[in-house]
């Protein structure tokens, strides 16, 4: 897909459904797996996620080097490619200059359909600020932008004003809605539909009510596991089944809490190793491997339903 022509005006979002954004499974000596993340990224595309996200938070981005970056871009952009569904890739920076930097980078490589891209983390610029980063990327960066909405991680929050400014850069194509609640400003953002733009949600306990609400789909890492109930929530969400949707929801929503009783993605590497999905649970410092109670909790939550 070239950038023009996901640019054009249309009313449907570019994105929605369900997005996975992938673990990276190590060794348990800490090198890259990349078979393995292979067999995850197809198995994710199989249970029918729209696409995927290589290198967000949940990947571990922030500890892998420029050469295991481009691997894990390169081995997700094969199953993508293989399944003929978009790959969404993580950018995370706070330097304005440096991030359109790896814009044009990924641009170039023209494998990938979207950067996702938080608020400036750490450096509280203010929302015009924020604003004025945005515009600045989606201005020089060549790719299409999901803004990544996490004041949590990053300490900068988004009113609904600065939204729905930069849901009108032609570039900006999406918001991951993390904002840890389900407030008046989601309701606004939901209300009042921006052609073309996806509401996506980030906060994987909520994101039933908040497809219930008018999102147009999720990238939620609990969908590393149960990807196929995870993608048939929101489904049936969009297609108006409120009772087996609700159901479905209650039920994943227990297994998300589970899974983030630790810091991401510390319990659900612990869930995939116990599954053998995953050679290790190894993560990276500073992360720390999720106690052997946390991933006994979580594990039957994870098991497909009958
Ligand atoms: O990597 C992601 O994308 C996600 N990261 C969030 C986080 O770790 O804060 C959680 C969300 O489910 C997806």
């Amino acid at each position: 897909m070239t950038l023009a022509s996901s640019l054009e005006p249309t009313t449907e979002p570019l994105f929605n459904g369900l997005y996975v954004p992938l673990v990276t499974p190590f060794t348990d000596d800490l090198r890259l797996a990349p078979e393995a993340l292979a067999r995850l990224a197809d198995e994710a595309l199989s249970a029918g996620a729209s696409g995927l996200v290589a290198l967000g938070t949940t990947a571990e981005a922030a500890t892998l080097t420029a050469e295991e970056r481009e691997t894990v871009i390169r081995v997700c952009s094969a199953a993508c490619r293989a399944h003929g569904a978009p790959l969404i890739v993580g950018v995370g920076t706070n330097d304005t200059a440096t991030a359109i930097t790896a814009l044009r980078e990924l641009a170039a490589r023209g494998d990938v359909a979207a950067a996702l891209v938080p608020a400036p983390p750490y450096i509280r610029p203010g929302e015009a600020g924020t604003l004025a980063h945005f515009a600045a990327l989606a201005e020089h960066g060549g790719l299409p932008l999901v803004v990544y909405d996490i004041p949590y991680r990053t300490g900068q929050t988004l009113g609904a004003g600065t939204i729905t400014a930069l849901g009108r850069l032609p570039e900006v194509v999406g918001i991951k809605h993390a904002t840890g609640s389900i407030d008046p400003t989601t309701m606004e953002l939901l209300d009042s539909p921006l052609p073309g733009f996806a509401v996506l949600g980030g906060d994987d306990i909520v994101l039933s009510p908040l497809v219930a609400a008018g999102a147009h789909g999720g990238i939620v890492a609990s969908a590393n596991l149960r990807t196929a109930d995870y993608a048939e929530m929101i489904a049936l969400w969009r297609r108006g089944s409120a009772a087996p949707a609700r159901a479905l929801g209650a039920d994943l929503a227990r297994l998300s809490a589970a899974l983030f009783t630790e810091p991401n993605p510390t319990v659900i590497k612990g869930v995939l190793h116990a599954q053998n999905r995953i050679p290790s649970p190894a993560v990276r410092m500073p992360l720390l491997a999720a106690s052997a109670d946390s991933v006994r909790r979580a594990a039957p939550l994870a098991a497909s339903r009958k």
